[in-house]
């Protein structure tokens, strides 16, 4: 997969390339990973990258030439790598809420520019003719769009066939089948008179797997009932909701 990535702070995506899931990716070549900065085409003395909204207020807005050439960079480099025309996402509160049918979706898109904003933001007019998908990672106002666009470009790097080892796997990852994760255990055995669920201890794989998938439809029904709205559950699926109902009815 190749992600195309405009931001003014390359260097905070170290976080997501130099270890980890991946950064192995990157090292296998799963993933390339390719860098544009805003302020490498600002040609003023003060190599200026931000510029003063029209009808004041406070705050400024990214300045629109140095973004829009490093998008055009972004953009040529995507298709002359992969020979195809990129997805060019920007993440900003005003997007979509990413999720991981979201993330499914960029992640079998083809080549992505994501455009990571700063200041207040960018001209809607960039968005209207530069931008393909306004992405959110959530209702709450982050200092940069960097933090956003890692979290978009882990998520669909996880999806993306061999990144994961056999250690750890993208279908039992909570949201994958749009439930959320069952309880997980470790040693040791107790933990201050806390004990692990016998079944996990069993050995018996078929109850094992019965038991994690009652629990993460119980904990979606308790913590997350808007994930099962509108989902059809089958029948051994809501025997085993109706079990948890029980067992947890006050
Ligand atoms: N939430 C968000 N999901 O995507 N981007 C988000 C965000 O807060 N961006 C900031 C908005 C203010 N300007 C700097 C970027």
């Amino acid at each position: 997969m190749w992600i195309g990535v405009v931001s003014l702070f390359p260097e905070m995506f170290d976080a997501l390339t130099q270890q980890g899931v991946v950064g192995r990716a990157v090292e296998k070549q799963r993933i390339a990973l390719e860098f544009w900065n805003p302020r490498d085409y600002a040609t003023d003395r003060h190599r200026s990258v931000d510029d003063r909204p029209y009808g004041g207020g406070p705050g400024m807005l990214m300045k629109v030439d140095t973004l829009r050439s490093a998008i055009f960079a972004a953009r040529e480099r995507a298709q002359q790598a992969t020979g195809l025309v990129p997805t060019v996402i920007y993440l900003s509160p005003q997007g979509r809420k990413l999720d991981q049918q979201g993330v499914q979706a960029l992640a079998s898109a083809g080549p992505l520019v994501v455009v990571a904003g700063r200041y207040e933001g960018i001209d809607e007019r960039v968005v209207e003719s530069d931008i393909d998908e306004e992405w959110s990672i959530g209702d709450y106002v982050l200092s940069g769009g960097e933090l956003p666009a890692m979290v978009l470009i882990d998520a669909a790097a996880r999806l993306i066939p061999g990144v994961l080892g056999h250690q750890d796997s993208a279908v039992e990852d909570s949201f994958n089948d749009g439930l959320l994760d069952c309880p997980h255990y470790t040693r040791p055995e107790v933990i201050d008179g806390r004990q692990v669920p016998e079944v996990l201890l069993s050995g018996n794989h078929a109850a094992i797997k019965r038991w994690r998938l009652k629990q993460s439809l119980g904990r979606t029904w308790q913590r997350r009932p808007d994930l099962l709205e509108g989902r059809t559950l089958d029948a051994e699926q809501h025997k085993l909701l109706n079990e948890f109902i029980e067992e947890h009815a006050l």
